[in-house]
This record gives structure tokens, sequence and C-alpha cells, in this order.
């Protein structure tokens, strides 16, 4: 089985140094092999910095696995980028967004098992003319021009207390309630439960899907959209043999008990899915992209440019995507 493939995100973000703290803990935190998809000097800049010695060594992916336990494997960018901890710089975008591509070409060539990608910042990706909401939408682009199918990316936040899938992802709040369709709730919940059998192994997985309003509408006199729109596809997914409940009122629906009776929360927006979700556990919570033709986790965090370069950034949410990302590429082989 190959190794994975790691984007180094933006470089002014924590993302090189999890990266490297992952190396280094590989044998204690039972780290996978992976190589990373970086600017080799500014890996080797950031290590020194945080006074570390790394043994780094420029490699192609299909050395890295021999070499992982020995040195960190970098497979080298074609455009170089400039270390600069907490300043995001746009001269460095397209580095980020060719880690991304690479990773993802290595994963359909079968050089990698998985994609697992280091934080980016939408801003500055945008500024310098990224026109994807997130990696998320961008995967799926990159994965449509590789496979000529369309592809319906999922985000799902995947720890140990609760996986949450947000129907609608990076649009403002003000147009969720335009955007969420029964169509759309449909195809979020059909994809999970599938991905949830398919990779996760849960042989007849439960959703539980949250209403939009308060007290999921009260019988709609908060709101109407939970029984016009969230109810008809709870009913669909029902007919269909999914095992199914909701609209719940959102607000007790993340405590442990609640928990308890279904394998993942599928909710009506980013927040109502990433509050909870990091709430519980934001060291040990991957963002896990459901509905691709490859494997891909992330971290659940940004890019933390506040820390970035301080040396106390934490691998854990890292080392959890990574040994995701194995799992997952693990039963889909099977
Ligand atoms: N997968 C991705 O590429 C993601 C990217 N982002 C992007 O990251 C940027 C910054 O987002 P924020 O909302 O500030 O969230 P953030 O997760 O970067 O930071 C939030 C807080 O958590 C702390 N934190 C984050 N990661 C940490 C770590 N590994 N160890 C210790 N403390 C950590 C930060 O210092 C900060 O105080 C935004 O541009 C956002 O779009 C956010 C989430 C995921
Ligand atoms: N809030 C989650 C997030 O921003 C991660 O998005 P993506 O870059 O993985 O699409």
């Amino acid at each position: 089985m190959p190794p994975l493939a790691v984007s180094g995100g933006d470089p002014s973000g924590v993302g090189p140094e999890i990266a490297i703290t992952a190396w280094k803990l590989r044998k204690t935190a039972d780290v996978p092999a992976f190589f990373l998809i970086a600017d080799p000097d500014l890996i080797a800049a950031r290590a020194k910095s945080l006074g570390e010695t790394i043994p780094l060594k420029v490699c192609d992916p299909d050395e890295a696995a021999a070499l992982f336990p020995d040195f960190l494997p970098v497979v080298p960018l074609k455009n170089s980028q400039t270390d600069s901890p907490g300043v995001p710089l746009a001269e460095n975008a397209a580095g980020t967004v060719e880690a991304i591509q690479r990773a993802v070409g290595y994963a359909f060539d079968g050089k990698a098992a998985a994609v697992v990608t280091c934080p980016i910042a939408k801003k500055p990706l945008y500024e310098a003319g990224f026109a994807h909401p997130g990696h998320t939408e961008f995967l799926a682009e990159l994965a449509e021009a590789h496979t000529k199918k369309v592809c319906k990316p999922v985000m799902m936040l995947a720890g140990p207390q609760l996986r949450a899938v947000p129907v609608t992802i990076h649009i403002p709040l003000a147009e969720v309630p335009k955007a969420l369709t029964s169509e759309e709730i449909l195809a979020v919940s059909r994809i999970t439960a599938r991905e949830l059998k398919e990779k996760f192994g849960i042989a007849r997985p439960r959703l539980a899907l949250s209403g939009l309003n308060p007290h999921a509408g009260e019988g709609g006199a908060l709101g109407k959209e939970d029984d016009a729109i969230i109810r008809p596809a709870v009913e669909v997914l029902a007919a269909e043999g999914i095992a199914v409940r909701g609209p719940l009122p959102a607000d007790t629906m993340f405590h442990a008990p609640a928990r308890a009776t279904y394998d993942a929360a599928i909710c009506m927006y980013h927040d109502q899915a990433l509050i909870p979700a990091k709430a519980l556990a934001f060291d040990e919570t991957v963002n896990v992209t459901l509905g691709l033709p490859f494997i891909r986790t992330s971290p659940d965090h940004g890019t933390a440019f506040d820390i970035a370069g301080k040396g106390v950034a934490r691998p854990d949410s890292l080392i959890a995507a990574l040994r995701l990302a194995r799992k997952l590429a693990d039963n889909t082989r099977k």
C-alpha cells in the first residue's frame, strides 16, 4: 500500500510545523507513512527557526515509504515559496494550489493511498485568483477533471464522539434558507449513508437530520423550512431503507445520550455541524471529504496564523487525519 500524500497548505500557517512534528512523532504516535508536498527549503527553514534538526530528504513519491522511518520525505514543489510565518503572502498561492493538485494526481496514479491536506486560508487564495470556496469544492473539481464524471463532495467532521455533516458549506448564513432544498439534503444524506457503510464499515448507518430553525420550527410557528423541506427529505430517505430521524431540534441533538442514537448528524449549515464537532474534540476531530473517488482528510483547524512559527501548534488533529486516511484507505481496499 503506498504512503499518504500530504499537501503543505498555506506555508504561512501552521501546516509546515505540524507536518514536521507529526513526522517526529511517527514512532510514538503510530503515524502512518506519508510524504509532504512542499518547498524543501521552506520546510528546512521553518524547522531551523523552531530549533529542530530534521533529516529531510527530497524524493519522488515512490521512494517515500522506504525513507519515512529515517527521513521526512519531501516531494518538491515546482513553485518555490517564501517562509513568512503568520503573514500570508499572495506570491505563495501558486505553490499552495500546486501541492493540492499534485497530491490528487498521486492518488489517481496509485502513488498515494490517500490525500491529507494541511490548512489553507481562503482569503489570500481568493486574492490570487483561486475560484473555489475551499479544498472540498476544489478537490471535487480536480476529481471531475480526472474522471470526467460529476462529483458531489460532502464535508464530514469526524471525531471520537460525533460525526457531523453540513448540507450547506461555505456560504453566508443569510443565503442558507434559499440554498437548502430537499434534493440537496437527500444527496448529502445518501452519500453519507453509503460511505459510512463502505468506508467506515458501519453496516447500518443511522442518520439524524437537524432542523434549521429553533425547535425544528415548532410546528411552523418558528419557521417553515423544517416541515416544508427537511421532513419530506427524511420521509424519502426512510422509504429508501435508510435509518433516519428528523428534523430534530438542533439544540438538543448533541448531548451524549442523543449522540448515542446516531452515527452521523446531518446539519443544515456550516456552524451547526462544526461548532459541536470542534467544541467536543478540537484536537482529535478530522475533516473528511466524502463523495470523492479518493480518500481525503484534513485537520479540523485552520491555518492558525496567530501561532504559526512559534512552536506551539498541536499536531494532534493532523495525526488523527493521517490515521483516519490510512484506515479509510485500508477499509476501501478490502
Ligand atoms: N482545512 C482547512 O484548510 C481549513 C482552513 N481554515 C482557514 O484557516 C484560516 C484561519 O481560520 P480560524 O477561524 O482563525 O481558525 P483556526 O483553526 O486557524 O484558529 C482558531 C484558533 O485555534 C487555534 N489553533 C488552530 N490550530 C491549532 C493547533 N494545531 N494547535 C494549537 N492551536 C490551534 C488558533 O491559534 C486560534 O486561536 C481561515 O482563513 C480559514 O478559512 C479553517 C478551517 C479549516
Ligand atoms: N470550516 C472548514 C473549512 O474551512 C475546511 O474547508 P476545506 O478547505 O476543507 O473545504
